[in-house]
């Protein structure tokens, strides 16, 4: 007889799907993005899903943490934590975090146990027949809203004919970009993409989208392609029209220095991605909005944690997001609504995606008045579409690329384009 929870099987499918030219910091979105989805299947055959970042890297790392997370229930997270963090004890590989370079190497063992985490609740949830934000201590709200993530971009891939979005190297073009989103999504902020261009460039096209959508809470996120001299600059010309400015300078030190004369808050995804960059980042009063993501602070439960820690200590919450499918999206969006101080519109990828291109069955992810609806049905209440799945898998097979690689890319049009942040 099948015992109940109890975890059989693990499967990690590496996928690609098509992106665009996005521009940041360190070069260009590579036509295709790299996923890895992972699904746990219990004695019983009921399975849960979690999607995580698919550099090569990262897959080994969650290849070598699955094989003892079988024989486990999915109600043991605890000990499946453990087992990730020792998978690494031998582990000598960097990078493979699926940000081409942009996040440090901290919380490894998060990110290797979050997609495991998701899968276990998505389970869970279905075998107590809730959704994972009942698991989460319920929802506070019924929808989550997300922003308009803007990004410069070229109109499409080198020696390809423009995409949907067409190019946007200037204000005009992010203005006629926030247009197309917000017309299909209704999204009630924006948040462009910077580190691209000179910063007047960029402040210009701040208040240049200002002008076109004046009701509308605006954020900037160079990467940290500042100096803090520069971030001070533009931290001033924008007073008062950002909500609040996002990493422009590198590391805490960098953005504590910045904080110290900037007159909005400043928010991180990259001075401030593991629990242990918390004490020294509120020390020196960093950061003020920390951008939580339950891809490197190690799933839904520890993101909560984070959310607590920030509540204590006077910090506001928003949400980071990296390309992604709708198994991320599901996850973050129960995340969301079960988390009481999120302060601000989520940062989601998900209008860079092709509508049709995913690994979950259609219907169960509905936008509305731009947010996204909390799905209701029991776990995280999206399902694969194991065709889809074998096509996004084929395509990972097909592309040849194994790690995202903004800066090779680049190069291949730009041969002296630098990473190297601070830029400006
Ligand atoms: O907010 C952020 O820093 C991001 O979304 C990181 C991403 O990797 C973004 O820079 C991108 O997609 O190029
Ligand atoms: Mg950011």
């Amino acid at each position: 007889m099948s015992r109940r929870g109890v975890i059989k099987d693990v499967v990690i499918t590496p996928v690609a799907f098509h992106d665009m030219p996005l521009l940041n910091s360190v070069g260009v979105h590579e036509p295709w993005a790299l996923r890895s989805i992972i699904e746990i299947v219990c004695e019983d055959g009921t399975y849960g899903l979690g999607e995580s970042y698919g550099d090569s890297t990262h897959l080994g790392r969650l290849e070598r943490a699955a094989g003892p997370i079988k024989g486990l229930t999915v109600y043991d997270t605890n000990a499946i934590h453990k087992i990730c963090v020792e998978s690494l004890t031998d582990d000598r590989s960097t990078g493979g975090d699926g940000m081409a370079g942009m996040v440090t190497t901290a919380s490894v063992a998060d990110k290797v146990f979050s997609p495991f985490e998701v899968a276990c609740l998505d389970i869970q949830g279905k075998l107590a027949g809730l959704p994972v934000s009942q698991l989460l201590g319920g929802r506070v709200r019924d929808s989550v809203q997300y922003s308009a993530y803007l990004f410069y971009k070229w109109g499409g891939h080198p020696g390809e004919p423009d995409d949907e979005y067409g190019p946007a190297l200037d204000p005009a073009g992010l203005i006629k970009q926030a247009h197309k989103i917000i017309d299909e999504f209704g999204f009630k902020a924006i948040k462009l993409k910077g580190g691209v261009y000179p910063p007047a460039q960029e402040v210009e096209a701040i208040k240049e989208l200002r002008k076109a959508f004046p009701d509308l809470p605006l954020r900037l996120d160079p990467n940290a392609a500042w100096t803090v001299e520069t971030s001070k600059w533009v931290a001033n010309e924008l007073k008062g029209i950002v909500e609040y400015l996002e990493d422009p300078a590198p590391e805490i030190e960098g953005m504590a220095a910045v904080a110290k004369d900037a007159p909005m808050p400043l928010a991180t995804n990259m001075a401030v991605v593991a629990f242990s960059h918390l004490p020294p980042s509120i020390l020196q009063n960093a950061v003020q909005v920390v951008l939580s993501d339950h891809h490197f602070w190690g799933g839904l439960r520890r993101s909560q944690t984070l959310a607590s820690i920030c509540a204590i200590w006077g910090m506001r919450l928003s949400m980071h997001s990296n390309s992604h499918l709708g198994i991320s999206l599901a996850a973050m969006t129960h995340l969301a609504s079960a988390t009481p101080n999120l302060d601000y519109a989520c940062d989601t990828h998900w209008p860079w995606k092709r509508r049709d291109e995913d690994v979950i069955a259609d219907g169960a992810l509905k936008w509305a008045d731009g947010a996204l609806v909390v799905p209701t049905a029991p776990g995280l209440g999206v399902e694969l579409d194991r065709a889809k799945l074998a096509q996004l898998h084929q395509n990972y097979l097909d592309c040849g690329l194994t790690k995202r690689d903004d800066t090779t890319y680049m190069r291949k049009f730009q041969p002296d384009f630098s990473p190297k942040i601070p830029k400006w």
